[in-house]
């Protein structure tokens, strides 16, 4: 669904992704791990074209991105989770959640993808009313994820949904992530949380100092291997 060729990208003079190729197929749990400033926040900000293209592309169903605007990409079904949740913290968990669902064509479904979402996410029903600045954290990354799926989107991408996160809550997050998957959603995973990552990915790429430093499907990665890769051991 996602192609990735050639792709370098940074920030004005200094270039982080070198020649990055990478495909997420339809239907699968892609997971890019890797260590602290490996690239990957700046991986997902070139796919959603928040940074221009040293070189290479970005492909979406075999056509081109081209830096589209934040609104096209909602348009062609494309929904990104931030790290760091970034609900809007004065409005009330509903509110937060119905502005996922912005774009005109999405409107006369708001009601049932509420509904959908109180299902899957039930704390967040319990506290609707509530702002959402007065979540905990987790209930805070919930209520991202929920708002990213408001849009019913083609491909949903999660940037480290599990920083600072409690182990418990964390469990819970990898359990909504992996009955997702099963329900045939098609999502890009930044993880730091190696181990969960692999446990729910189809496939996983490896980014060290802005490169890919291993493509495999999930069932083929050896875990002692990707440690010694991810520690550069
Ligand atoms: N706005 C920016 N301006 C300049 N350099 C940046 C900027 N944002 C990130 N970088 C640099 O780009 C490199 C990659 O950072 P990036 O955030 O993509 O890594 P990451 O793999 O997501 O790391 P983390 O897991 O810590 O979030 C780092 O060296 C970082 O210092």
């Amino acid at each position: 669904m996602l192609e990735l060729s050639g792709v370098r990208a940074g920030y004005g003079a200094i270039n982080v992704l070198w020649d990055v190729s990478l495909t997420a197929a339809a239907g699968q749990l892609t997971a890019i791990i890797g260590p602290n400033g490996a690239g990957k926040t700046t991986l997902l900000r070139a796919i959603m074209g928040l940074l221009p293209l040293g070189a290479g592309q970005v492909a979406l169903d075999g056509q081109p991105l081209r830096g589209a605007p934040a609104w096209r990409m909602a348009e062609l079904g494309v929904a990104m989770v931030p790290e760091g949740r970034m609900v809007f913290r004065d409005m009330s968990v509903e509110e937060n959640l119905i502005m996922g669902a912005f774009l005109p064509a999405h409107r006369p479904h708001v009601k049932a993808r509420l509904e959908q979402a109180y299902a899957t996410f039930t704390r967040l029903r319990e506290r609707r009313r509530q702002a959402a600045g007065a979540l905990s954290g987790g209930e805070a990354q919930m209520l991202a994820l929920a708002r990213g799926l408001m849009s019913e989107p083609r491909l949903l991408i999660v940037d480290e949904p599990s920083l600072g996160l409690a182990p418990l809550v964390v469990n819970e997050l990898f359990n909504i992530l992996a009955g997702l998957k099963a329900a045939g959603r098609t999502i890009i995973l930044v993880e730091q949380n190696t181990e969960r990552a692999l446990a729910i990915a189809d496939h996983v790429y490896l980014m060290q100092s802005g490169k890919v430093a291993l493509s495999r499907p999930a069932r083929e990665v050896d875990l002692e291997q990707l440690h010694d890769l991810y520690f550069g051991r």
